[in-house]
Parts: C-alpha cells; sequence; structure tokens
C-alpha cells in the first residue's frame, strides 16, 4: 500500500496551495483538457519559452496532477509541451543560483513532491516528448509509464546535469537505471548523454519514435492499450514495482534536501551553474 507517500501528499497538497495563493499569477502555465478519449485527459505545460521548473510552475503542475488522481473521470493523462522550444528544460537554473539555503529547500521539496506524485500515480501516464528534454525536464518522461519521442534531431532527451558540473540526484539515476538498466546509465549519467530520437530509442530511454505531428494520437492510442486492462490489476503491479524506489525517496527526503542544499550552496557549484547560464544566453538561435 502507499501509507507513506499518502501522508506526504496530504501534508504538501495544503503546502501547495498556499504557496499557489502567494504567487497568485494570472498565467496559465499548465493547461488540462479532455481528450477525445473518455477518461483521458491531455495536460499541456506551458511555462514559456522551454518550460523550465520555476517554483510556480512546479506549485501549479503538481495542483493539477492531485486535481486528476482525485477526479474519477479520469484513468490517464498524456503529458506533453505547449512550447515550441522544449518538452522541458529542466530545473529552472535560476531558483538554484543565488538564491539563500531556504529557497533552495524549499524548491528542492517540491520537486520532490512532484517526482512522489507522478512516480506514484494511479492514473496511466504517457509522455508525448514533443521537444527538446534535459536534465529534470526528464522527471515527467522517467515516471510515466510510456514515453513518445518525436523524430527530431532537435527532440534530444537525457539528463545532462554532468555537464552542467551537478549530479542527477538518486531518484533521478534509479529510474533511468530501471528503465535502461545499469552498464547504459553509468554511461549516459557519467558523460551527461543527451540522445537523439534514434539513439534514444536504441538504448531504451524512450518506448517509440515517431514524427512530430504523430505523436499526440500516437499517445493516444498507446493509451487505448493500457487501459484496456482492469484499473485494480495495473495499479497493483505498478505499485509493486514501483514502490522499493519510491520509498527510497520517501524515507531519505530530508538527508536528500540536506545534500542537496549544502551542494548546490558552494562556491564553485553557484560559479558553475551561472556560467552553464551565461553560455545559454549566448548560445541563442
Ligand atoms: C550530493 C547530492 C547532489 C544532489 C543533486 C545536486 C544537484 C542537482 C541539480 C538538479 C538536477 C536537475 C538539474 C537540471 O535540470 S539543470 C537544467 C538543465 N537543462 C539544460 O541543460 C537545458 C538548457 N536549455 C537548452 O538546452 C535550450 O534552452 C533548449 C531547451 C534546447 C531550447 O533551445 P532554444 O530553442 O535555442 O532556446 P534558448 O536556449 O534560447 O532558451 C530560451 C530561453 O530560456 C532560457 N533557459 C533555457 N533553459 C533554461 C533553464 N534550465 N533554466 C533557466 N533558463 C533557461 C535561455 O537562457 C533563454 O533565455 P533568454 O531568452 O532570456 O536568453
Amino acid at each position: 500500500g502507499l501509507p507513506d507517500a499518502a501522508f506526504w501528499w496530504k501534508e504538501r497538497a495544503t503546502c501547495c496551495k498556499v504557496r499557489a495563493r502567494r504567487f497568485g499569477s494570472q498565467r496559465q502555465l499548465v493547461v488540462v483538457e479532455p481528450s477525445s478519449t473518455a477518461g483521458v485527459a491531455v495536460l499541456k505545460l506551458k511555462n514559456l519559452p522551454v518550460n523550465s521548473f520555476s517554483l510556480e510552475f512546479l506549485t501549479e503542475l503538481i495542483i493539477n496532477l492531485e486535481k486528476l488522481e482525485n477526479d474519477k473521470t479520469f484513468r490517464g493523462i498524456i503529458i506533453t509541451s505547449d512550447c515550441p522550444k522544449a518538452f522541458s528544460a529542466g530545473v529552472d537554473l535560476r531558483e538554484i543560483c543565488g538564491k539563500n539555503p531556504a529557497h533552495y529547500t524549499e524548491y528542492w521539496k517540491v520537486l520532490q513532491d512532484l517526482w512522489l506524485r507522478l512516480y506514484l500515480s494511479n492514473l496511466v501516464l504517457i509522455s508525448a516528448i514533443n521537444g527538446p528534454c534535459a536534465a529534470g525536464g526528464c522527471l515527467i518522461p522517467l515516471t510515466s509509464d510510456y514515453r513518445i519521442l518525436a523524430d527530431n534531431p532537435k527532440c534530444l532527451i537525457g539528463l545532462n546535469e554532468t555537464r552542467l558540473g551537478i549530479s542527477a540526484p538518486f531518484w533521478f539515476k534509479d529510474p533511468l537505471v530501471n528503465i535502461i538498466g545499469h552498464r547504459a546509465s553509468e554511461h549516459a549519467l557519467q558523460l551527461g548523454l543527451l540522445f537523439p530520437p534514434a539513439e534514444a530509442l536504441q538504448v531504451g530511454i524512450v518506448d517509440k519514435v515517431v514524427p512530430k505531428d504523430q505523436v499526440q494520437s500516437t499517445a493516444l492510442s498507446v493509451m487505448t492499450q493500457w487501459l484496456a486492462i482492469p484499473d485494480h490489476a495495473r495499479q497493483l503491479t505498478k505499485n509493486m514495482i514501483r514502490k522499493p524506489t519510491a520509498d527510497l525517496l520517501v524515507k531519505h527526503r530530508d538527508t536528500d534536501i540536506q545534500n542537496f542544499v549544502s551542494f548546490i550552496s558552494r562556491d564553485s557549484i553557484q560559479k558553475s551553474l551561472q556560467m552553464y547560464l551565461a553560455k545559454l544566453k549566448q548560445n541563442k538561435d
């Protein structure tokens, strides 16, 4: 069962709602639409320009996922991007650069919340990856049940953290190992590889590669196959497979936060993140 996670969710849901009130933004960063298939919602990420994970975006995403999880009309979610430039550029570097330990603590807790919410979801989650997907951006595909990538050379996917001088946390690494295996993860993580579509399919970080204009329709047809299985049987099986990995984070959340805050506060790490951000701004198309 999920008693530990359920406890966390209840407590964290209240925090999310308080935080959402704090932002009070008029921009809608997450759009949820019913699909043409009954019981399936399409969740569109819309934090322009690149769906980087700002605290506000993460908060809105968690609230929307929680609503869908609690709405018995939905059995599955297709997660995709409504930003032409990216599926997700991962952690918003402005959230982990030049801020204070209290901010880093809050940010990391919320990122953990998102991971738990997705990884232990009872719904079928399909990532329709219609743009580049880097580092933290892979959190969504890696916690999904199925991943479809657009066949476009710009659609690189992978955990490239080491290229920024940082390390992916264990709860990014573990699902990757579960999906692509130990040796391939060792290679991909240390070198910070971003895979183009054909290689992504070959290594197994995605399940299907299709032309960009077919990503959505393919996601719907894959969803239909998954929904043919009775929910209770699929959910029990998903939980049985995922619980040992999820428990590692549930049990070690506080230590993980402390490790992150002390790591990210180092001058050398801050310098290398600032350099990466400056380089991104220089390399504009
Ligand atoms: C001991 C314990 C250790 C625990 C762990 C410690 C640390 C863990 C760290 C957390 C793990 C996760 C990390 C991350 O996710 S770091 C982010 C990694 N992301 C990337 O490397 C992707 C960066 N972005 C790109 O490659 C490109 O932007 C693109 C997504 C391919 C899109 O390219 P393009 O269409 O050419 O657009 P631009 O590059 O011009 O980007 C548009 C504007 O967006 C800004 N941008 C892009 N990415 C980010 C980002 N991640 N954060 C903040 N801002 C970002 C970019 O600078 C442009 O801004 P501008 O228009 O103002 O110049």
